[in-house]
């Protein structure tokens, strides 16, 4: 299944060129590309230890690739200096595994702190109050806002790991594993509120998942990541019906 929605195919949010990373004699990635279009949602689906984090580590700018180019929004980010780099950033909302909000810090709190890590972003009038409550309304939690993390389920903390993430109003979105450690009920509310979302701010998003209820309703297109390359590029529907073995051990039973 694809998603209804404009996918501007001349226009490349993210792109990642023959991108190699090593530890010793360990390839882990060898020659990986991708094309993240404007507009849309790619699954990248390896299975564990193919070297998922690693390539987002090299993106993000916590590891260095041994070679390769990764550009995001046409800037090579392996050529910029670090104020560049900085500003770039604010384009790319990361939301991590374990949702990594703030425990001593109220709700409101954690979404403020994305703004006052990047004031330049936003003019001297706007009004932090109305943007965290913008971001909590997208989520469809206003009421949490004097919450403490402890008093909120593991949904909700998804939820406001994704607020806070909004709030800079970024051009991509990166998620990893959205789904992990949530049961299929709260998996699929989480999958719908990044469908909104997407349509509501017209991000292009990355989503690494394990999961492939997840990779079938959100994915326009998807990448396997398999022996360091990406293996195979194409839609849910092409790729589950593949039949080459590597393909196919993603989709095991899972393509109804
Ligand atoms: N800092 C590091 N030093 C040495 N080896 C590393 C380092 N980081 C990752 N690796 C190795 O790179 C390979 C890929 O790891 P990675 O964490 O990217 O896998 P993954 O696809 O994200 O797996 P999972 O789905 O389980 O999270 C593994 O063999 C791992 O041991």
């Amino acid at each position: 299944m694809t998603n209804n929605k404009d996918i501007n195919k001349q226009n490349i949010v993210l792109e990642i060129k023959d991108l190699h990373k090593s530890f010793g004699n360990n390839h882990v990635l060898n020659g990986f590309n991708l094309k993240l279009y404007q507009g849309e949602n790619l699954v990248i689906m390896g299975k564990s230890g193919s070297g998922k984090s690693v390539m987002i580590k090299c993106l993000v700018g916590l590891m260095e690739a041994d070679s390769g180019t990764i550009s995001v929004m046409q800037n090579d980010i392996t050529k910029l200096n670090q104020s560049a780099l900085d500003t770039l950033r604010a384009d790319i909302g990361f939301l991590f595994q374990g949702s990594a909000l703030y425990d001593s810090m109220t709700v409101r709190e954690n979404l403020e702190f994305p703004l006052r890590r990047h004031t330049k972003r936003f003019d001297s009038t706007a009004n932090t109050e109305s943007l965290v409550i913008e971001a909590l309304d997208s989520v469809g939690l206003r009421d949490a806002i004097d919450l403490m993390p402890s008093e909120l389920s593991g949904g909700m903390k998804k939820r406001i790991a994704i607020a806070r993430t909004l709030i800079l109003k970024p051009k991509i979105m990166l998620y990893d594993e959205p789904t992990s450690g949530l049961d299929p009920i709260t998996a699929k509310e989480i999958i719908l509120l990044m469908q909104t979302i997407q349509k509501k701010y017209g991000t292009s998003s990355l989503i690494i998942t394990h999961d492939v209820d997840c990779a079938r309703v959100i994915s326009d297109r998807m990448v396997l990541l398999i022996d360091g390359k990406d293996y195979v590029v194409g839609t849910f529907a092409e790729l589950s019906k593949h039949k080459d073995p590597k393909i196919k051990a993603f989709f095991k039973n899972k393509t109804s």
